[in-house]
């Protein structure tokens, strides 16, 4: 991961090491002169809007064409979708409702294997979409280690990089929003950063959070993963991906890093391949919580138009077997998107703030899993698991 085609042809740079929201895409305008782009690029602007006039003034986000939506594929709404659409779908329920899962504690409030709703895509060998197969608590806690534990140190994130290891990012960003809400609530002085500077607001960072790595932490500059930077992965979410494995006929699978991505309403991740990890006989399995996105799923070049499908809150998607050498991205996250489901109306103050601040900009997050080495290693503790 990632060199994509913006980096390859300088349309747009997108850069992952510095300190802006690295996913942010600020370049929709029609006026571009014409260029030989890829279908893959093709398909990716359909769902940009014009965003600036003639003039160069931007134009507000109400007043800009509509995005057609028509040609997404919709694995929730089967009825819904195109004839074209509807012949790419294949239903796996049956081959992976069949396999017994051992629940225990943790997951038990997943909906029981036997209910999930399992899809394949024609073309796509190893590509499969699970319908999501969490309940409305379990979502939240997903969103809750994201916040609180992914995006902090000792793994590293997008702020890390630039001001050093940014302690309580969650929590110092939740006591300024209650500051802002005027309540009772005394802030810190914040400390310097590495280079001797006062850290920005804890909002501003958060705003900022782009990505976070667990595991293997992989190396964005020299783009590898190195045997010697790795963190602790988290248990309960090697326990999920692993029961996905099984599934999905991938077993054993050990998730030794990971990726987690933070959007917001103007992300977008242009087309890559992921493509670091020794071990690419095993698969990616990628979950995410909050908005809905239009992501893309390419074949092994980027001439090869690239299929549009919706993920939603909880959608678990697995690239194995040939679809883990295509390219993808998310191309939009959908306008108002939100799920609704996780307005918290709980005593959880911690969980009310995150659905607020993930609401508020339509934000969505993505955790994806990979197996990095043949052999896996996981940083010396394989031993703690059981596969
Ligand atoms: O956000 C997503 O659904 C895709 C993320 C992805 O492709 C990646 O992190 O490599
Ligand atoms: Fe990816």
């Amino acid at each position: 991961m990632y060199e994509t085609e913006e980096d390859v042809t300088n349309v747009e740079t997108k850069s992952t090491n510095n300190n802006n929201n690295n996913n942010t895409d600020t370049s929709a305008t029609t006026n571009e002169p014409a260029k030989k782009v890829s279908e893959f690029m093709r398909v990716q602007k359909l769902f940009r809007q014009v965003s600036k006039y003639p003039s160069g003034k931007n134009i507000p986000k109400e007043k800009r064409d509509p995005i057609d939506y028509s040609i997404v594929l919709d694995f929730h709404n089967i009825e819904s979708n195109t004839k074209e659409n509807q012949d790419l779908i294949i239903d796996c329920t049956a081959n992976v409702t069949n396999t017994e899962f051992q629940f225990n504690k943790e997951t038990e409030i997943y909906v029981h294997p036997s209910e999930w709703k399992v899809y394949g895509l024609k073309g796509f060998p190893g590509f499969y979409f699970i319908k999501s197969p969490f309940t409305t608590p379990q979502e939240k806690i997903w969103i809750k280690n994201a916040l609180n534990q992914y995006a902090s140190p000792p793994n590293n994130n997008n702020n890390n990089l630039f001001h050093g290891p940014v302690e309580g990012l969650w929590k110092n960003g939740q006591l300024e929003m209650m500051k802002q809400d005027g309540l009772d609530v005394e802030l810190k002085e914040r400390p310097l950063d590495k280079k001797g500077k006062q850290l920005p607001t804890y909002c501003t960072l958060l705003d900022r959070l782009a990505w976070a790595t667990l595991g293997y932490q992989y190396q964005w500059t020299p783009r590898k993963y190195v045997e010697d930077i790795y963190e602790d992965m988290p248990d309960d979410l090697q326990s999920l991906v692993q029961k996905i494995a099984v599934a999905t006929n991938f077993h054993p699978y050990v998730a030794e890093a990971a990726t987690v991505n933070f959007y917001n309403e103007d992300s977008i991740m242009g087309g890559h391949l992921d493509d670091a990890e020794e071990e690419m006989e095993k698969p990616i399995v990628s979950i995410s919580f909050g908005a809905t996105a239009v992501f893309l799923m390419g074949g092994e070049t980027r001439d090869i138009a690239p299929i549009p499908l919706y993920i939603r809150s909880g959608d678990i998607v697995i690239m194995g077997g040939r679809s883990r050498y295509c390219y993808h991205g998310v191309a939009k996250i959908v306008e108002q998107s939100f799920n609704l489901d996780l307005i918290d109306d709980s005593d959880d103050i911690d969980m009310k703030y995150m659905i607020q601040w993930l609401k508020e900009k339509n934000r969505r997050i993505n955790i994806n899993t990979r197996q990095v080495f043949k052999e896996p290693k996981l940083g010396g503790k394989l031993n703690k698991l059981h596969i």
